[in-house]
């Protein structure tokens, strides 16, 4: 099944500047797409990137195109055929099994909703459904599938939910996560804290 990857290559992972520069936001976003990619492939997906300026890789297609992210995919979903999926580029502790458990749920559109009401994943096997990203997108992309007729099934995977938006995600990779993600963290000084009860990230 063929894969949207929506991915910003000019300035991403800005809600991480508290952590790193511009550089490092755009080595680590690079990284995080080198590991969903890679995710893909393991699962059978054939994986297009989609970006908002040229990107240089050998193990997917790259399709450029520099509109917003919704009007960018759903520009895809015009040209493709169903089903077919859109994960985004930002998922640091994906796996292969969950998206073996995401391809295989049933449904006209499978949500796999991000934690804060974001949309990561979403396999369309409906021709009429067109994403609108961006807000709740998640409740926006079950009612968009409804009024069309279309079933909607909700994925319950942590692995899918876990995008790397604010610091307090790295969390997760810390603790999840393995690979070149993980890798990544640990050689730009990133390890867990816990304080007071709570666990944070720190940049040493
Ligand atoms: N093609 C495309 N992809 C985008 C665009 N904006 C974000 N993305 C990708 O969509 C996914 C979700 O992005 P967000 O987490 O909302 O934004 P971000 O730019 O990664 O991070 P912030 O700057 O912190 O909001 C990531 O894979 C981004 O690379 C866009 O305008 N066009
Ligand atoms: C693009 C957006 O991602 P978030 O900003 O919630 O990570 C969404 O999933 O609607």
């Amino acid at each position: 099944m063929r894969a949207i990857v929506p991915f910003d290559a000019r300035d991403p992972k800005t809600r991480l500047s508290v952590l790193f520069d511009a550089d490092e936001r755009r080595a680590f976003a690079d990284v995080m797409l080198d590991h969903v990619v890679e995710a893909l492939h393991a699962a059978g997906f054939e994986p297009t990137v989609l970006a908002t300026a040229p990107v240089d890789r050998s193990d997917a297609t790259v399709r450029v195109d520099d509109r917003s992210l919704s009007a960018a995919v759903n520009s895809v979903l015009d040209d493709w055929e169903r089903p077919c999926a859109i994960v985004m580029a930002d998922l640091g502790i994906l796996t292969p099994n969950a998206l073996d458990r995401f391809r295989a749920t049933s449904g006209d559109v499978v949500v796999a909703p991000g934690r804060g009401g974001g949309t990561n994943a979403l396999l369309v096997r409906e021709p009429d459904v067109r994403v609108d990203y961006h807000g709740v997108s998640c409740r926006d992309h079950r009612a968009a599938a409804r009024a069309v007729g279309a079933s909607t099934t909700t994925v319950d995977s942590m692995r899918l939910a876990t995008d790397i938006d604010e610091p307090s995600d790295l969390v997760e990779v810390l603790l999840h996560g393995s690979g070149r993600v993980h890798e990544w963290l640990r050689t730009h000084g990133v390890t867990l804290r816990a304080d007071g009860g709570r666990v944070t990230v720190e940049r040493s």
